[in-house]
């Protein structure tokens, strides 16, 4: 039923570590403490086996119990350092990963918000719902991971110096280790990559095919689809555990060869002091320091090693998320919404539109709209006009042909601009959470409560909002008051008359309301529309009446043009209709 949504872009290894590297950057010094603590960390743990080793080399030499006193007073204080030091190390690199990672999460839905709707659509929300909750959960929860890492990485390089210490050859035999994992990685890193890749792209097509599911779920029961469609989230889903599967068994074939370095490490480091003991050229102090060290080196190395795993998962999340912060969307304008208005006319040049992967649904539209006038768009339901209008209102952009705001061609506006030249009620009005007066504000954040109120007389809801218990304190949205879809729109008109840009584009869906409400929407429309330059799409007859002219559409085509009279003595298709209408 649903193709496989086209995925929005996922960044380049390069781009997301760039990027993650900037955030980071962000904090300097959070960065530079966060190094200076696990360095100090890692020094005073490397010190515990060297110092050890030394406890041997005196025992066996029979030294003074004072010295070997010293020297374990010493462990204990470098054990004791260790342990706080590595605490706050694990805090502060913790803290300078979250606020890298909430500043890009923040970035990620600034630009989901502000990404072109037509874009959007064509990737289905599923891909940008797993992004914004899924991939940042994974982003998020792997900063500790990181931490842990970061704090490893220091640890290996300030062993490797505390091996230096010790005789050089115990260190070369450990280095045998380095060959089995260098090959393990080579073989496991680009399958993990695919792997995981792969493993995040079914669990977005899933989570579209549920959303797809839900939000359409009056569609799946009118039609008696329920088995369809739980046949295609059940494939989806069956797609996403078989691609985590591959995963996971690609990362224990890893975790085996790492077991088998190890093992061959440390057999190599207590044959080499053992034969080196045996020869006089080394001290049981030092090999014992090496084994100890070598022992305390598996725990971050496997660690750097186990976490490749998660870093690899954690990157292609993070990748998914750079992915949508590189996307070219419109600034942010920090300009608030002028007040005054100048009219402004609207001209249309040969537009045409499809759907991606649809036909033409309209063709070569033209239409020159001036400045203060009102055109009604009437025709049969799919002639076009859903889609003519939001070109007009620049909610979509056309595939062909032109549209000019005044004298500028609507695709040059910027969005703040936009909104402030065309207000657009669609068929999907919606409340959002919060008071109503809150709701309204989204529109003019400064207005004071006499303009709300201004705008909802105009509108015709001053009084049921005042007949409300809290009037324009009352709490709407999800769970609380109830708001009709009458009233719902009347908000939405409300919104615009507050907004008060010189073209208005309304395409209500008065159908939902009954006769009466109908009635009393188009009132509401009439009175947004005086003095502006209007665009309507009429579900009334009545309401077209209203209007200068009236465009009558059919198969995506202007087939009518004229002022309702003209249209009506000229006997066409709006004569048809208008007597159908009056019948
Ligand atoms: N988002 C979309 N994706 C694909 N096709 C679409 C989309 N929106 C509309 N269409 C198709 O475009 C054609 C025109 O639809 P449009 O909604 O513009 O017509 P309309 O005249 O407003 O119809 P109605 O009065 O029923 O709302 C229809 O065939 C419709 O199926």
């Amino acid at each position: 039923m649903n193709p496989t949504p086209a995925i929005l872009p996922v960044a380049t290894g390069r781009v997301t570590g760039a990027a993650f590297w900037q955030a980071l950057r962000r904090y300097p010094l959070l960065g530079w403490t966060s190094v200076a603590a696990s360095t100090a960390a890692s020094v005073a743990a490397v010190a515990v086996p060297i110092l050890l080793g030394r406890l041997v080399d005196l025992v066996v030499a029979g030294d003074t119990v004072r010295s070997l006193l010293l020297t374990s007073v010493w462990i204990l204080v470098a054990a004791l350092g260790a342990a706080v030091l590595t605490g706050t190390a694990n805090w502060l690199v913790s803290e300078w990963g979250m606020r890298a990672c909430a500043d890009l999460r923040e970035e990620v839905l600034d630009h989901a918000l502000r990404m072109d709707s037509a874009r959007l659509e064509s990737a289905g929300s599923g891909d940008i719902a797993s992004r914004v909750t899924e991939d940042v959960e994974k982003v998020t929860d792997s900063v500790r991971l990181a931490a842990g890492v970061f704090t490893a990485l220091v640890t290996v390089v300030i062993t490797f110096a505390g091996f230096a210490t010790l005789d050089w050859r115990i260190a070369a035999a450990f280095l045998i280790v380095f060959p089995v994992h260098v090959m393990s990685l080579r073989r496991f890193v680009p399958r993990a990559k695919r792997l995981y890749a792969a493993e995040r792209e079914a669990a977005a097509v899933r989570t579209q095919s549920l959303l797809n599911t839900f939000t359409g779920a009056r569609t799946v029961h009118a039609y008696g689809m329920e088995d369809r469609q739980s046949r295609r989230v059940e494939q989806t889903s069956r797609a996403a555990v078989v691609a985590r599967l591959r995963a996971v068994r690609g990362f224990l074939w890893f975790a085996n060869m790492m077991n088998y370095a190890e093992a061959i490490g440390l057999t190599a480091v207590l044959l080499t002091g053992f034969l080196l003991v045996r020869a006089g050229d080394s001290t049981v102090g030092d090999v014992t320091a090496a084994a100890l060290l070598f022992h305390r080196l598996f725990g971050p190395l496997g660690m750097l090693l186990i976490s490749f795993n998660d870093v690899q998962s954690a990157g292609a999340a993070l990748a998914r998320l750079v992915g949508i912060t590189g996307l070219d969307v419109p600034a942010a304008s920090a300009v608030a919404p002028a007040t005054s208005r100048r009219p402004t006319g609207i001209t249309v040049t040969s537009v045409s539109h499809r759907y991606p992967g649809g036909p033409t649904v309209v063709h070569d539209a033209s239409l020159e709209i001036a400045a203060g006038e009102s055109v009604a768009i009437v025709g049969e339901s799919g002639a076009g006009k859903t889609t003519l209008a939001a070109i007009l209102g620049g909610v979509l952009s056309a595939a062909e042909g032109e549209v000019w705001l005044g004298d500028r061609p609507i695709g040059e506006l910027p969005p703040d601009e936009l909104r402030r030249a065309v207000g657009v009620v669609t068929q999907e009005v919606h409340v959002f959470a919060g008071t109503l007066a809150d709701d309204l504000r989204l529109a003019a954040p400064h207005a004071s409560d006499e303009e709300l109120r201004a705008a909802l007389t105009l509108v015709g809801a001053h009084e049921w909002v005042t007949a409300l218990p809290d009037g324009l304190a009352t709490r709407v949205g999800d769970g609380e008051h109830p708001v009709s879809p009458g009233q719902a729109q009347q908000l939405a008109l409300a919104r615009i008359a507050l907004l008060d840009p010189p073209i208005v584009v309304l395409d209500e869906a008065s159908a939902e309301a009954g006769s009466a409400g109908a009635r009393q929407l188009e009132q509401a429309s009439t009175a947004l529309i005086r003095g502006r330059t209007a665009v309507v799409v009429a579900h009334r007859l009545t309401q077209a009446h209203t209007c200068d002219r009236v465009a009558v559409m059919s198969h995506g085509r202007i087939v009518e043009l004229g002022s309702p009279e003209e249209l009506v003595a000229a006997g066409g298709r709006y004569a048809e209709l208008w007597s159908a209408w009056r019948r």
